[in-house]
Order: C-alpha cells, then sequence, then structure tokens
C-alpha cells in the first residue's frame, strides 16, 4: 500500500482521519470493484460518509427506536430517513460497478469479487435453490464495504494516537524495523514474524482500542445451553467482547497499554486466549485477516516513513473514547516528521 500520509499537512499539524480514511476504504474498493477512487472523487467521498453515518446511527437512539418500531418509524421523519437515502446510494452505486464488470466479464479471468460473484450467478442459474443473484450480491458487497471501512480506520486512528502518547513505544517500534529490514526493502505480512515488538504493539493496539466493545447483535436459532445458562431460541445475544480484552485474569495490566501482553520474557510473541476483538466462532468477523494485514502494513510503513509528535504547545493527548458502535477517539491533530 502507499503511505496514507505521504504529503499530508506540509509540515503543519493535522487530523490523519481523512488520509486514512481513503487509503483503507480504496483497499476495499480494490477488493470489491477491482480499482481505486481518486480521493476527490464525489461518489467516493459519499460513499464514506454513507459508511460513517450508517454505522454510527445504529447505536443512537434513533437506532434502537427504528430496530423496536420499523414500521412506524419508516413514515416518520427523522435521520434513520438518510440512513435511507444512504442506503439507497450505496445500493445504486454497486449496482452500477455491476453493470460496467457484466460488460467486460471475461469468465476466466475473474479480477475482483464481482467478477467472481459473477461467475458462480453464471454457474448456477439452473439452480432454483441456488442464492447467487444480483440482489445478494449488492448487498454482499455493501456488507464488505461496511464492515471494511470504519473498524480498520478508526483502529489506525487510536494506533498513531497511541504513538503520540507512548513516544518511547514509536522508537522501540521504529529501531526494531530498522534492525530487521532493509532500507528500501517491501514489506509483507510474513514480516510480522520477523518483528515480534511490532507485533506485540499492533495487537495491544487492537485489544486497548476495543473498538468494537460489543459485537454485533446475533440472535439464537435454537433452544441451547452456555456453561449452564439456559437460552432459548430468539433470544438477541450481544456478546461482550469488553470483559474479554479488559479480563484481569488473563491480562497482567488490562487498564494500561501494554505491549508486554503479547511478548515472553525473551521478547518473543506470544497470543492470549482472552485476545478477542474480532469475536469468535462461526460468524467471527469475516475480514479478520484483511484487518490484520492491512493493520500491519499501514503501520510498519508509517512508522518507517515518519515519527508522530504532539503539536507544539500540546501537552496531552485525550485518550477518551466517544461512544458508539465503533468507539472512536476524539478528533486530534498530529505533526509528522518525516524520517
Ligand atoms: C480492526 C478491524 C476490525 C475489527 C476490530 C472487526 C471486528 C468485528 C467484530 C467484533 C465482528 C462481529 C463478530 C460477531 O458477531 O461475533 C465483525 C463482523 C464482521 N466484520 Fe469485522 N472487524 C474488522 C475489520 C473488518 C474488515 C476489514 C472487514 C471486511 C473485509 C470486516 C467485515 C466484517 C463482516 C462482513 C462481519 C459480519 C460477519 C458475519 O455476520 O458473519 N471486518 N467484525
Amino acid at each position: 500500500f502507499p503511505s496514507p500520509l505521504m504529503g499530508a499537512g506540509s509540515g503543519k499539524p493535522f487530523d490523519p482521519h481523512t488520509h486514512i480514511v481513503h487509503a483503507v476504504a480504496n483497499v476495499i474498493c480494490t477488493v470489491v470493484f477491482g480499482h481505486r477512487f481518486s480521493s476527490e472523487d464525489d461518489s467516493f467521498n459519499r460513499l464514506i460518509k454513507a459508511i460513517y453515518f450508517v454505522i454510527f446511527f445504529q447505536a443512537t437512539i434513533w437506532g434502537r427506536m427504528y430496530d423496536a418500531f420499523p414500521w412506524l418509524m419508516h413514515h416518520l421523519p427523522g435521520p434513520h430517513q438518510k440512513v435511507f437515502a444512504y442506503n439507497d446510494f450505496m445500493h445504486n452505486l454497486v449496482k452500477n460497478e455491476g453493470r460496467g464488470h457484466e460488460e467486460r466479464w471475461k469468465e476466466d479471468d475473474p479480477q475482483d469479487l464481482i467478477d467472481f460473484y459473477l461467475a458462480q450467478i453464471a454457474k448456477t442459474k439452473d439452480d432454483p435453490t441456488s442464492t447467487f443473484n444480483e440482489d445478494n450480491m449488492v448487498q454482499t458487497v455493501v456488507d464488505l464495504l461496511l464492515g471494511g471501512t470504519e473498524s480498520t480506520t478508526i483502529t489506525l486512528c487510536w494506533a498513531l494516537l497511541y504513538m503520540l502518547q507512548y513516544p518511547d513505544i514509536q522508537e522501540k517500534v521504529q529501531k526494531e524495523l530498522e534492525t530487521v529490514l532493509e532500507p528500501s526493502q517491501l514489506i509483507y505480512y510474513e514480516d510480522r514474524k520477523k518483528l515480534p515488538y511490532t507485533n506485540a504493539v499492533i495487537h495491544e493496539i487492537l485489544r486497548y482500542s476495543n473498538i468494537t466493545a460489543v459485537g454485533a447483535p446475533r440472535q439464537c436459532v435454537k433452544d441451547t445451553t452456555v456453561l449452564g445458562f439456559p437460552i432459548e431460541k430468539g433470544t438477541i445475544i450481544l456478546p461482550n467482547l469488553h470483559s474479554a480484552v479488559y479480563d484481569s485474569e488473563h491480562w497482567e495490566t488490562p487498564w494500561k497499554f501494554n505491549p508486554s501482553h503479547f511478548l515472553d520474557s525473551d521478547g518473543n510473541f506470544v497470543n492470549n486466549e482472552a485476545f478477542l476483538p474480532f469475536s469468535a466462532g462461526h460468524r467471527v468477523c469475516l475480514g479478520e485477516q484483511m484487518a490484520r494485514t492491512e493493520l500491519f502494513i499501514f503501520f510498519v510503513n508509517l512508522l518507517r516513513a515518519f515519527t508522530f509528535q504532539l503539536p507544539e504547545g500540546v501537552k496531552e493527548v485525550n485518550l477518551d473514547y466517544i461512544l458508539g458502535a465503533i468507539l472512536h477517539p476524539h478528533p486530534y491533530k498530529l505533526q509528522v516528521v518525516p524520517r
């Protein structure tokens, strides 16, 4: 990936969010559509606003009201009408991309998710039980755009904020990168195995930022028992991921940003069974591998290229979160010093 902050700020303090969200959204766009968008593209900017708003809305009182009374709310004014408009916009954008793909589609040379999906529709067209059709393709792509943009963007925003707060940790990562990697060497996800400290810092960023403190709501499909507790069919389940990533029985200093949570006494990387930022089980985050790869490659490239500092005169970092479907940091500015 190109460094998302190349040329940003021109030496002045700036908020990194816009640069990061453009870079991250373009990764998932490349996977599903097969191309990137320019940062100036109107549809791209509207897509980013749509993704933000649809996710933000779920955790508002209006989102709860809509869940409780969908039929009534459908006819009433309110911010949920904006969600419908953004949803229509995203569906139309994906439909248009799909049409473009159909025109130049080659069955034996799929390039992106839409190509693969079209191949699957063609393959199963005579099967009446098949669920591969245009509507499901559009919804799948929209789900991936929604799942794959805000989560990774916000984790990277936390990552840079922690580097401002803990300059000694930033320096230690940079030292490891310098020692292990040649200056012009391209980074691969595989390289994390040679970079235990950097890998531990990225895991600690995911743990400590705890962006999906409560995972996605799920519904129990049959009567069952979990650890002796009966759960009836139809019960809505909210996995409390916060209780795992901050569990004092599993973490030495749960309330402190501490990369040693993922290192043994010899400095080797070690995992921890309570590390569950992507949840677990059948409905574990579908994009976990992609998110891990993106976080590693972006973070390493950023710290190789820059040192992140607080703007002059700013003494404190605000590490409080803004409550929502995703826990966000408060907007902040940083200064980048090219290395
Ligand atoms: C730091 C980044 C990310 C975090 C922390 C994260 C976390 C999560 C969590 C906690 C869930 C709910 C799992 C459950 O219900 O138990 C989830 C679901 C999901 N995520 Fe992610 N995610 C991230 C990145 C991504 C990316 C990059 C993509 C897309 C490529 C993605 C796509 C999805 C999808 C589609 C689901 C729903 C899966 C299902 O319903 O089976 N996520 N994610």
